[in-house]
C-alpha cells in the first residue's frame, strides 16, 4: 500500500531528523506539526502556520448533500462570504453557485486537495464527504474508498498544512454491543456497516493525529439530522425527513423501520450550531476531541403522532426495510451527550414539537394546517 508506506518511510525519517529529542514511543506532539506524508521534503515550510488576520478560511468537502449548503451559509454570515469555499464532485444548483465560492473536490484526488488548500490559504476544514449508512452498505468498495481513503488524504493534508479539522462522527459509529440507551461517549464500538466502520475509524485516527502531530482535529457524533430546505443522501434516519415531505404532498406516509423504532435526531439548525461551537472552543475546554451531541429521541410513531396535530388526515403505513431496520435496532436510542454540555456549552434549541411546527413553516404547510384546524 502506497500510503502505508509513505508514512511509514516519513515517520523514520521524522524520528531520526527531527532533532527534538522526541523518544520513539512516547512523541510529544508539539514536537511534530506535520503530516508523514510531507515531512521529508519541507517540513520547515509546513511548520510555519498561517497568520490568519480575523476569519479563518474555510473549505467544506461533500457540501452539496443534506448539511454542508447550510454550514456554508451559517460560516459565511460569521466569517464573510468569499471566506467559506464549498466543494463537491457533483454539479451545484444555480442558487448555491451564485450564493458564494464553489470549486470542484474530489476528496480521493489527494494532490487536487493540496492544491486548493494551498492555492486559497485553507486555515479550517470540515470534512463532510461521505456515503452514508444505507447506500453504503448497497456499495461497500465505494464507501470504502470515499469514508476510509478519503479521509486519509484529508487528515495528512489538515495535519501538513496546520489546518483546524472538523470531522462529523454519527450514532452509527456504535453497534449491537454498546450499552443503548444512553450511549455515552466511550463504549464498546463494534459497529455492523461500513459506514460505522469507517466513522470509528475516523474518529480514532483524527484522534491519534491529534496526539501524535498535534493536529487540531475536532469531531461531534450527529444524531440522524432533520432539514427542511436539503435533502438526505441515503441514511437510516432519513424517513424522519420524508414523512414532512409525504405529508405536505399526498397525506400519505410509507415508514420503512417499525413503529417503535426509536434513534437519536436532531434540527439541522442546532446540528450546525454546535458544529461552529464545538470549532470555535478554545482547545483548554476539550477535554476530549470526539463528542456525542444529543437533541432528541423518538419513534417513528411518535414523530408521526406529532405530524398529525399538523395534519391530522396524514396516513402512515409501515413497510419494513430489512437493511434499514437491522442498522437502526443496532444503534443508539438515546445519546449520552454530558460532556459536550459540560465542556464547551452545548445545548440544543429544538424538541420534538418546535421541530415539527419549524420543519412546516419551511415547507410552506399553511393551506394543509389550516384545513386542518
Ligand atoms: N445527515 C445526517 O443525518 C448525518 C448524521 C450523522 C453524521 N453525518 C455526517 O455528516 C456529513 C455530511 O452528511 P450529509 O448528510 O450532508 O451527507 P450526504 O450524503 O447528503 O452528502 C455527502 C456528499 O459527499 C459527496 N461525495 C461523495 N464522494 C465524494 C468524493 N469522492 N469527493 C468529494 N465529495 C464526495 C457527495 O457528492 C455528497 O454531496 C457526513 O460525513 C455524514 O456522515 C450526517
Ligand atoms: C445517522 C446518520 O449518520 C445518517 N443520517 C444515516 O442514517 O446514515
Amino acid at each position: 500500500m502506497p500510503i502505508v508506506k509513505s508514512v511509514s518511510r516519513a515517520v523514520s525519517q521524522l524520528l531520526q531528523s527531527s532533532g527534538c529529542g522526541c523518544g520513539i514511543s512516547i512523541v510529544p506532539v508539539r514536537c511534530i506539526g506535520v503530516s508523514p506524508r510531507q515531512v521529508a521534503s519541507d517540513a520547515s515550510f509546513h511548520s510555519v502556520s498561517f497568520s490568519e488576520s480575523d476569519h479563518p478560511r474555510v473549505l467544506i468537502t461533500g457540501g452539496l448533500g443534506q448539511l454542508g449548503v447550510g454550514l456554508a451559509k451559517l460560516l459565511r454570515k460569521r466569517f464573510g462570504k468569499n471566506n467559506v469555499i464549498l466543494s463537491d464532485i457533483r454539479k451545484p444548483a444555480d442558487n448555491v453557485f451564485y450564493s458564494g465560492p464553489f470549486i470542484y473536490a474530489d476528496i480521493l484526488d489527494y494532490k487536487n486537495l493540496r492544491e486548493i488548500v494551498v492555492n486559497n490559504r485553507i486555515t479550517w476544514l470540515f470534512h463532510y464527504s461521505a456515503l452514508l449508512s444505507a447506500v453504503g452498505e448497497a456499495n461497500v468498495p465505494l464507501a470504502r474508498a470515499v469514508n476510509i481513503t478519503g479521509l486519509h488524504n484529508v487528515l495528512d493534508i489538515a495535519a501538513e498544512h496546520n489546518l483546524r479539522l472538523f470531522v462529523p462522527s454519527t450514532i452509527g459509529a456504535f453497534g449491537p454491543t454498546s450499552p443503548r440507551d444512553p450511549t455515552p461517549d466511550l463504549c464498546i464500538q463494534r459497529p455492523r456497516t461500513i459506514y460505522g466502520v469507517s466513522k470509528v475509524h475516523a474518529e480514532l485516527m483524527g484522534e491519534y493525529y491529534h496526539y501524535r502531530y498535534g493536529l487540531d482535529f475536532r469531531c461531534l457524533r450527529y444524531p440522524g439530522i432533520i432539514s427542511a430546505d436539503s435533502q438526505p443522501g441515503g441514511g437510516t434516519t432519513d424517513y424522519a425527513v420524508q414523512i414532512f415531505h409525504d405529508a405536505i404532498k399526498t397525506g400519505k406516509f410509507q415508514c420503512n423501520l417499525k413503529p417503535d423504532t426509536r434513534l437519536p435526531m436532531m434540527y439541522i439548525d442546532d446540528c450546525l450550531k454546535a458544529t461552529l461551537e464545538v470549532m470555535e472552543a478554545p482547545a483548554e475546554a476539550l477535554s476530549m476531541r470526539t463528542y456525542n451531541i444529543s437533541a432528541m429521541s423518538f419513534t417513528p410513531e411518535e414523530l408521526a403522532q406529532e405530524v398529525q396535530k399538523h395534519v391530522p388526515e396524514l396516513e402512515v403505513t409501515y413497510n419494513v426495510d430489512k437493511v434499514r431496520q437491522a442498522i437502526a435496532d443496532s444503534w443508539p436510542m438515546n445519546f449520552d451527550d454530558r460532556n459536550a454540555r459540560r465542556d464547551w456549552g452545548w445545548k440544543h434549541d429544538y424538541d420534538l414539537p418546535e421541530l415539527v411546527t419549524t420543519m412546516f413553516s419551511f415547507l410552506g404547510s399553511d393551506s394543509r394546517i389550516a384545513q386542518a384546524n
